[in-house]
């Protein structure tokens, strides 16, 4: 197995198989399940990995330790994709000592009915290894209560659990200096605005709690080893949790028979002459709400529309904004615009969303379509896609 740097090896596996994480995010690339092993006087391991790869995870600890036996587990993190292996761990090493704050140990009980050989840490706490020196750093709501990170202060090297973490599996290379990061950036972003988004304050907290400390090193539990990319993913993470976005805009539109889509086309089209330049289009059936949202923590602008179907609003769409509001999602502009056969009820639905739950800055004046596009509709959706553009341009 890699050897970090002193001592710290990486003996976490790769998922290529499972289609959808969590059940719901689509992984083309697929995903690491990261934890990393310190091999000094003392040996302790830093989260484990899903349960379904325990085989090959057992393989790679016994690859740097052999017969030794592990004396701690650190648990930064309590979802499953990381502590799914406590209990099989506690089977092949049962005098191991697990360390964890007070809400890891009642989730580890109910999770896994491990309950023994526990040792609560409080923030700042330090354990000594021999050479290497841990200190533990409460980092709640990141994005769950139990979360926390592991300084190795002899080496500076954070392990973060999902912070900083991104979808895509480690196709040889660990550490980001060794491999051609672009396709991890875009999955980064998709990574936290689906997962972490919601939690924008706690992120903020737990990086004033790191500023000023020294780090070369940060083994997330998901994706490459960080450190040549340390400022930029750091930076990456402020700005993300701040909801800054760049001027862009975000075309949603769902679509049956492709009048709305029609419509879709001319507001990015007027968008686009406005002087517009990143502009995205997503049909709302077809990709994945996870890139959408992804594009949205991006771009400040955005403009959805969606037929009436059986009365409400076309499903699809609802779920995007469903999603969508469930992220508190800040400093965001939205125009809209909808189609009908007879009765409308699209484009007050898609206003309802947004008055009750997501609270965008509403743009332009929205564009309600029977049946096709008029011309009066067609001008309406110009106007529309110009207003976006002229707002956005001018900020
Ligand atoms: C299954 C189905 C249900 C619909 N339900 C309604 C409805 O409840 N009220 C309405 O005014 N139009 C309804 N429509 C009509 C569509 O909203 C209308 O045809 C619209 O132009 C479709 O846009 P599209 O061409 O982008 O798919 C329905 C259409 C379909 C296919």
């Amino acid at each position: 197995m890699q050897e970090i740097i002193d001592k710290i090896y990486y003996v976490g596996v790769n998922d290529r198989n499972k289609e959808l994480f969590e059940g719901l995010w689509p992984l083309p690339d697929g995903v690491s399940y990261n934890s990393y092993l310190i091999n000094d006087d003392k040996v302790c391991l830093i989260d484990t990995v899903e349960v379904d790869f325990f085989m090959p995870f057992i393989r790679n600890i016994h690859e740097v330790i052999g017969d030794r036996q592990i004396d701690y587990l650190v648990i930064n993190h309590m979802e499953p994709d990381h502590s799914g292996s406590i209990a099989l761990i506690k089977k092949y090493y049962p005098d191991i000592k697990i360390i964890g704050n007070k809400k890891t140990f009642g989730m580890m009980e109910g999770f896994y009915g491990v309950n023994d050989n526990c040792v609560e840490v409080k923030n700042g706490d330090v354990l000594e290894l021999g050479g290497h020196v841990l200190k533990f750093v409460l980092t709640p709501m990141v994005h769950w209560p139990e979360t926390m990170v592991t300084l190795d202060t002899s080496c500076n090297v954070l392990f973060s659990g999902d912070a900083f973490g991104c979808f895509g599996a480690l196709n040889g290379g660990l550490i980001d200096s060794q491999i051609n990061c672009d396709t991890f950036w875009l999955e980064m972003v998709r990574y936290y605005s689906n997962i972490v988004g919601k939690y924008g304050t706690p992120v903020q907290n737990a990086l004033k709690k790191l500023a000023g400390v020294p780090i070369d090193y940060i083994c997330s539990t998901h994706g490459p080893v960080w450190h040549e990319h340390i400022g930029k993913v750091v930076g990456m993470y402020d700005s993300m949790s701040r909801y800054e976005t760049a001027p862009g805009l975000v075309v949603c539109y769902g679509t049956m028979y492709g009048n709305t889509e029609h419509a879709a086309e001319v507001i990015a089209r007027a968008a686009s002459q406005a002087g517009l330049k990143d502009i995205v289009m997503y049909n709302v059936s077809k990709t994945h709400h996870s890139y959408i949202i992804r594009d949205v923590f991006r771009y400040r602008g955005l403009i959805v529309g969606a037929p009436t179907y059986n009365t409400g609003l076309y499903h699809e769409m609802d779920v995007l904004l469903s999603e969508l509001a469930g992220r508190d999602i800040k400093n965001h502009c939205l125009g809209w615009f909808g189609s009908h056969g007879w009765a409308s009820r699209a484009v007050a639905k898609i206003q309802e969303w947004n008055d009750t739950r997501l609270h965008f800055e509403p743009v332009g004046t929205p564009v309600d379509i029977r049946q096709s596009l008029d011309s009066e509709t067609f001008a309406m959706c110009e106007a529309l896609g110009k207003a976006m553009a002229e707002k956005l341009l001018a900020e």
